[in-house]
């Protein structure tokens, strides 16, 4: 709740990620490494002690699904292995409050890399209409992954873990505009998604093939993980 220790951090986290997430790619220090139909995917070239952390910020838009439903199912833990193909375990250490987990997850082995684990705490929450971050948009909805620590989940060692600070943020517009009254189906729905990632290895891991890996598997989750969201809320009432 309110009173958790890491609410602050949560918070304040959160609100600078939606205000990153909406500066502009502008094309001077965003380097577009990958483009497919709608999705864009940037990345900045950047190195911490020799280990590659290269942040990446994607843009995509789809239809048929809205962003709380985007957000909600990038947000809970019952759905993750359903769309996330780099897992072998994912555990809920702690429930911080109605919308926000703590979570530890075991990533799969990236040869010739030490096998990695995240813990981080996980937070959703609506963006109010008043906010001018929302603009014009019908609702809007982030999700924001940060690294912490957790008594149960001490680094020992046997794992590397990473570092991590991810947000995902997602509006949509009813598109075409549709009257009052009127029902909206979800051929309406345009959801603009912003996905920002800050990953550090937390140990080494040759930058050849953290690189490789980071082209091949960011712009496969963005485009799995949608699909899933619009496949499985197809033939349901549309949750705004
Ligand atoms: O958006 S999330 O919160 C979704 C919840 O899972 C998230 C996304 C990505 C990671 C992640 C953690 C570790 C690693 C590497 C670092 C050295 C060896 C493993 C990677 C590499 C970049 C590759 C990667 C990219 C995309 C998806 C999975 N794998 C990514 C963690 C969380």
């Amino acid at each position: 709740a309110m009173t958790h220790p890491l609410w602050p951090e949560i918070d304040r986290v959160t609100r600078e990620q939606l205000s990153y997430a909406q500066q502009d790619v502008d094309g001077g220090i965003w380097q577009l490494f990958a483009e497919e139909g709608e999705m864009k995917m940037y990345r900045r070239e950047l190195e911490e002690d020799g280990l590659v952390v290269d942040p990446l910020k994607a843009v995509h838009q789809i239809r048929g699904a809205s962003a709380h439903e985007m957000a909600h199912h990038f947000w809970s833990p019952d759905v993750r292995f359903e769309w996330e193909t780099t897992l072998e375990q994912v555990t809920v250490l702690d429930r911080i409050s109605e919308d926000t987990l703590l979570f530890l997850q075991l990533h799969k082995r990236v040869w010739p890399t030490a096998q990695r684990d995240a813990l981080f705490w996980s937070h959703i929450r609506e963006i109010p209409k008043s906010d001018p971050a929302n603009c014009d948009a019908h609702d809007t909805w982030i999700v924001c992954n940060k690294s912490s620590e957790h008594p149960d989940a001490p680094n020992d060692g046997k794992c590397v873990r990473v570092d991590l600070t991810i947000c995902f943020v997602c509006q949509t517009f009813i598109d075409p505009p549709v009257a009052e009254g009127e029902s909206v189906s979800r051929d309406n729905l345009l959801t603009k998604i912003t996905y920002c990632s800050v990953v550090n290895p937390g140990g080494w891991a040759p930058a050849s093939v953290l690189r490789t890996v980071y082209k091949r598997e960011y712009p496969k989750f963005l485009k799995r993980f949608t699909q899933y969201v619009i496949d499985k809320t197809a033939d349901q009432p549309i949750a705004f």
